[in-house]
């Protein structure tokens, strides 16, 4: 099982987490590639190549990144079949008002309508404080954002707020997940016969399934 992880990120606090990941999936047994579409948004990706991916992005503004949803808009097909998840960091989800973990969940369920894509698990990872990564303006702005909101206000040092032992839970769903989505020998075999199914993990009979019990 091959999985890609596709992220973006502004201060690389994501970029961590899916390292973590691709680190899991590799105690697990489980090979991956990393795709940072910030740094690389022109390369096209062979989502077809791979078994499953993972989808992370921040949250800047009230917005996850607009370069992601160009690409899930792009392969809406493909991820409709593949087991998929999506990840999101932010700092509002956090909060000890639940307007604001609230407001995280509607900026979700907005992104994943406007991009028309459902993956099965979606997870919120809190993210990071990185006063040393942002310029004066940004410091200033998050220094007044985490002060109302409690957060750490000396500038002089980065916060983690990531829970390590969340995302490799995570990850360990997301493998027993996958592991639901594998094709039977007898139905992948005959993949040459009928153009469906073809992929050899995929979450169209679990949709099935759910479709029959409902
Ligand atoms: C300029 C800026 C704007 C942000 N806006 C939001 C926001 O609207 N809601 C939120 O929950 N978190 C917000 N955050 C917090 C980020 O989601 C958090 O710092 C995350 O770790 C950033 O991920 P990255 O390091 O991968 O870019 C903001 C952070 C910055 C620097």
């Amino acid at each position: 099982m091959r999985t890609l992880i596709l992220f973006a990120t502004d201060e690389g606090q994501t970029e961590k987490i899916a390292v973590r990941i691709s680190e899991r999936l590799a105690e697990q047994g489980f090979a991956s590639d990393r795709h940072n579409i910030a740094v690389d948004p022109e390369t096209p990706i062979a989502l077809d190549a791979y078994d499953a991916v993972i989808v992370g992005s921040p949250i800047h503004y009230s917005h996850y990144d607009a370069r992601l949803a160009d690409y899930l808009k792009q392969f809406r097909d493909v991820l409709h079949e593949m087991p998929s998840a999506f990840f999101s960091v932010s700092l509002g989800i956090l909060s000890d008002a639940e307007t604001e973990r609230e407001e995280v969940r509607k900026i979700t369920d907005a992104y994943l309508s406007e991009t028309d894509w459902n993956p099965l698990l979606k997870i919120h990872f809190a993210g990071a404080l990185s006063y040393s990564r942002y310029n004066w303006l940004k410091r200033k702005l998050m220094q007044i954002i985490a002060r109302k909101a409690g957060s750490p206000t000396d500038t002089r040092f980065d916060y983690e707020f990531t829970n390590w032992v969340q995302v490799d839970q995570f990850v360990d769903q997301f493998v027993e997940f996958v592991n639901r989505c594998k094709q039977s020998d007898e139905l992948y075999q005959q993949r040459t016969i009928y153009s469906t199914p073809t992929r050899r993990y995929s979450v169209a009979h679990l949709r099935a399934q759910a479709e029959e019990s409902a």
